[in-house]
């Protein structure tokens, strides 16, 4: 064993290409995150979010909380180096005796001292929605002090992404600094899950801007690209995807960017608001149609911003709509104020002369802009195991998991990277929306925490794009399958598509998906629609299926 862990060592230590001394580790301070932003924890501090963990009692620890950690005045690294953090037990040499009389854990315990690998009960791969609603389960279920160490390459801790591309494009001038927005019913949000201040402690720790490379099943290790080496009791990778590229001219231009995270909201909220701009976004998904709604519906007149957006598509949301509704989206788009080049791939992005880029497509034709936002879709992030083969859905793309999530002993995996079976639709996939990275994070969390709960939740998706364009569905949502639609009828002749539900069929006639369209709280109905599995033999059985009427909760 002993043998075997130095042998791991170094292999993962060789193809380390640099090791950064000034490592976050400290054997005697755990110290991981330096929450050297005060002013925006002053500002979390401030904003009328219920943060969950705030004052948080976990087995006598009472987390780090805003009272503490911002009213008093001092940032995190100062109490850290204030506070004596006791020494996780296993970074201690356990025992004097000689090496032939320990045990296999005492003789770990030992390399680890030697090697400085500190160990956590639960280490969490990624900083993304899937990993905070794990952390939130593991914290209600194990009350028997849980050491967990979140590790995200990003720089900011847990966030949603989902107003990145909506609401917080509709705040006020202050938004990059104080990242609020009002919600749909117009309750005032920030985009952090909790504030900077619960991370840090002897419960929860935050290593930022570090990718894990590498992940040893055997050995429970995980390897940081510093070389640092951790060793886990669970571990989850909730890694989420990696926006796609495409391989322009003009690809490493500052003003060619994908679009992600909240550094990414930040800059070209800046870029933006300088005003007097043509923006030109590629793709008619879900991230480029709302973007570029976003964007022109709240600052195209007031700042003069004018945008172009560019896909291969005939339609917006075509994946999902029926080609009729997603001609109708397009449309409301370009009634906006938007110029939408539909059906047109775009073949290179060069820089001219002017400073301004290029933006050509494949029919010819030519235009000088600012900014390309490049909006074609993610790769999931499965480059974290590279010592242990972890099987990948050659289908769906990530890692393949079990009902339990597990993807080998000790490993679990949630969110936009899991591939996991859907027991509704009985077929295997991957989904990359929320409300699955929450579902799924929350029964990771609890089964590392010793439960062993199946994962059978119908997830939902909904977007946003212009005030009449906007839905909720569950299941399976492609638009190449079969669809039924029942609309409400228009009071205006100009807006015929109002109130109204899409039901999609499988080839038994079986309704595998539903999608509400300004029609909202319809989600568990259609739940147990899609679980009744029953073949649907005359279409007008579906005109009552989910109601029209408005609902609420
Ligand atoms: C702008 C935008 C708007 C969206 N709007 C909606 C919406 O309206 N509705 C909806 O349902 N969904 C929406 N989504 C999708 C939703 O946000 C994702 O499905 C969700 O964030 C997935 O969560 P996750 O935790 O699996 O991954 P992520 O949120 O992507 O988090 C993964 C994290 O892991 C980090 N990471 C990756 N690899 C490593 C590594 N090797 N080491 C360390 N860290 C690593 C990443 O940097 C990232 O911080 C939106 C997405 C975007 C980008
Ligand atoms: N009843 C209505 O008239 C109406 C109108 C618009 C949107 N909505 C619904 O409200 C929800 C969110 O709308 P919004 O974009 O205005 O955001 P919101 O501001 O209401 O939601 C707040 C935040 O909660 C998050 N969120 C919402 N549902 C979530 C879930 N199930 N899991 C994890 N996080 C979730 C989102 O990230 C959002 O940023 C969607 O379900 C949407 O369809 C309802
Ligand atoms: N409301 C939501 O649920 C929501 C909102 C925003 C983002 N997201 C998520 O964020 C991720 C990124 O979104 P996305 O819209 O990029 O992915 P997507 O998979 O929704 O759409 C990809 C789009 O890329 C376009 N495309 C592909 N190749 C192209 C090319 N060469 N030129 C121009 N366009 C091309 C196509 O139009 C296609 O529709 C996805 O996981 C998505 O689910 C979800």
């Amino acid at each position: 064993m002993l043998r075997n862990i130095i042998k791991h060592q170094s292999k993962f230590i060789k193809r380390t290409t640099s090791i950064n001394s000034n490592t976050v580790f400290g054997s005697a301070n755990r110290g991981f995150s330096s929450s050297n932003n005060r002013q925006q924890q002053q500002q979390q501090a401030n904003s009328n979010n219920n943060y969950k963990w705030n004052g948080t009692k976990i087995a006598g620890i009472t987390l780090l909380a805003t009272a503490a950690g911002l009213l008093g005045g001092i940032s995190l690294e100062e109490e850290q180096t204030k506070t004596d953090i006791p020494v996780e037990e296993s970074t201690t040499a356990p025992t004097n005796k000689k090496e032939s009389e320990m045990t296999e854990e005492e003789l770990r315990r030992a390399k680890d001292v030697e090697y400085g690998i500190e160990s956590f009960k639960y280490v969490i791969i990624g900083g993304g929605a899937a990993a905070y609603h794990a952390i939130d389960k593991i914290l209600e279920n194990d009350k028997n002090n849980p050491t967990i160490l979140i590790i995200s390459k990003e720089y900011n801790v847990p966030y949603q992404r989902p107003p990145l591309s909506k609401n917080l494009w509709a705040s006020g001038d202050n938004v990059v600094e104080d990242l609020e927005y009002s919600d749909w019913s117009g309750k005032k949000q920030n985009i952090f899950f909790e504030p900077e201040s619960v991370y840090g402690n002897e419960v929860l720790n935050f290593v930022r801007t570090l990718k894990v490379i590498d992940l040893h099943v055997d050995e429970r290790l995980v390897l940081l690209e510093d070389g640092k080496l951790i060793r886990y009791e669970k571990c989850l990778i909730a890694t989420g995807g990696e926006p796609r590229r495409l391989n322009f001219s003009a690809k490493n231009d500052p003003n060619v960017t994908t679009y992600r995270t909240v550094e990414d909201f930040k800059n070209l909220y800046n870029f933006v608001g300088e005003g007097n701009k043509h923006i030109t976004v590629l793709g008619g998904g879900f991230l480029g149609s709302e973007l570029t709604c976003a964007i022109s519906q709240n600052l195209g007149e007031k700042k003069n911003v004018k945008i172009t957006q560019v896909f291969p598509e005939s339609g917006v949301l075509s994946n999902v709509f029926p080609d009729y509704l997603s001609e109708h989206a397009t449309e409301e788009i370009k009634r906006s104020g938007v110029q939408v080049l539909n059906k047109k791939l775009v073949k290179d992005v060069e820089k001219a002369e002017s400073g301004k880029l290029v933006v050509k497509t494949d029919d010819g034709n030519q235009w000088e802009t600012d900014h390309v936002v490049v909006a074609v879709g993610i790769v999931p992030n499965t480059n974290v195991a590279n010592s242990t083969t972890l099987e990948i859905d050659p289908k769906n793309g990530g890692y393949v998991v079990n009902a339990e999530l597990q993807a080998r002993s000790n490993v679990y995996v949630a969110g936009d990277v899991a591939s996991y079976y859907d027991f509704s639709l009985n077929t295997r996939r991957r989904v990359e929306h929320i409300d699955h990275a929450r579902a799924t994070g929350e029964t990771a969390g609890k089964n590392m925490t010793g439960k062993s709960e199946p994962y059978t939740y119908q997830p939902f998706f909904w977007s946003d794009l212009t005030p009449g364009v906007g839905f909720e569905a569950v299941g399976n949502t492609d638009s190449k399958l079969k669809t039924f639609s029942v609309w409400e009828k228009p009071t205006d002749e100009q807006k015929p598509y109002n109130k109204g539900v899409i039901y999609y069929l499988n080839d038994n006639n079986v309704v595998v998906g539903v999608l509400c369209y300004g029609n909202y709280n319809k989600m568990a109905a259609a739940r147990s629609l899609i679980l009744k599995k029953k073949p649907v033999k005359d279409l007008n059985e579906l005109q009552h299926a989910i109601s029209l009427k408005e609902e609420h909760h």
